[in-house]
């Protein structure tokens, strides 16, 4: 692994009142030590996770609303401005990555078309075809199968969003075999139990007082969705009934 921590330059923020020096889980980040190849960010809507995915993004050189450090198009994503206030330590220091978020594939998808258009071969990287002409799901995994290689830092806010439970096992598959053959690094948000699932990864939740390790039984990923799997009758019917 490459990124070993982030550190807030605490004695640097200028105002813990304003965004996104207010958010609970940031404002106390000291140190926040990488202990694995995969670090999962889980936490409640709105906790702080994609706030901290884009400011190490920003920080590692690549496009804030998606991309490698190579991709350079104009989107509607904001600056991060957390990323001015963040350290990151490496051993080694990776340039070569990609940073994924859901949101905003599309213009990811579009910005890979325009540069097809402008003569170069952009489409070998994700499969030999439009990402726009493929499905959510299937664009996805093409990013994952055909454009991450080598030594890299993969940051990606919640790549389940377009997978179903199958093709999310699949991407487990594609995850183990970057992070045991090519010696990937991952960091990423995600809401889903399955892949929150994968072998000693380190989970850090956003939901405490501060941002701290937690095991997967701990997640409530894994706690409501076992409950509802095992009780889904009675647990639906104290749901909609009360
Ligand atoms: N540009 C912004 N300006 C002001 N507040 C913002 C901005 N972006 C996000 N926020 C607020 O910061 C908080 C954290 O948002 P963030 O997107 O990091 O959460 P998250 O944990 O990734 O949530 P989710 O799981 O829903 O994706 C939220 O309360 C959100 O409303």
């Amino acid at each position: 692994m490459f990124l070993k921590r982030i550190s807030l330059l605490q004695d640097q923020v200028p105002n813990y009142n304003q965004y996104p020096f207010n958010i609970p889980a940031i404002q106390v980040i000291d140190q926040l030590d990488l202990a694995s190849p995969v670090t999962f960010f889980v936490g409640e809507n709105g906790s702080g996770k994609s706030t901290l995915l884009e400011a190490v993004a920003d920080k590692c050189g690549f496009n804030s609303a998606g991309g490698g450090r190579n991709n350079t198009y104009e989107t509607h994503a904001a600056e991060s401005v957390l990323a001015d206030y963040i350290r990151l330590s490496w051993m080694p220091k990776v340039s070569n990555g990609f940073f994924m978020r859901a949101e905003s594939f599309y213009h990811f998808a579009t910005h890979i078309d325009e540069l097809q258009k402008e003569g170069a071969d952009a489409y070998r990287s994700y499969g030999g075809q439009s990402l726009h002409e493929q499905s959510h799901g299937e664009s996805f995994l093409s990013l994952f199968m055909n454009r991450f290689n080598g030594q890299a830092i993969y940051l990606l806010d919640e790549p389940e969003a377009a997978l179903s439970p199958q093709r999310q096992l699949t991407f487990l598959r594609i995850l183990h075999e970057l992070v045991q053959q090519e010696e990937c690094q991952f960091i990423i948000a995600t809401h889903s139990p399955i892949l929150l699932g994968y072998p000693d990864a380190q989970i850090l939740s956003f939901d405490g007082e501060a941002i701290e390790e937690i095991s997967y039984e701990e997640t409530d990923h894994y706690k409501i969705t076992k409950y509802f799997l095992d009780h889904r009758e009675k647990f639906l019917k104290e749901l909609l009934e009360d």
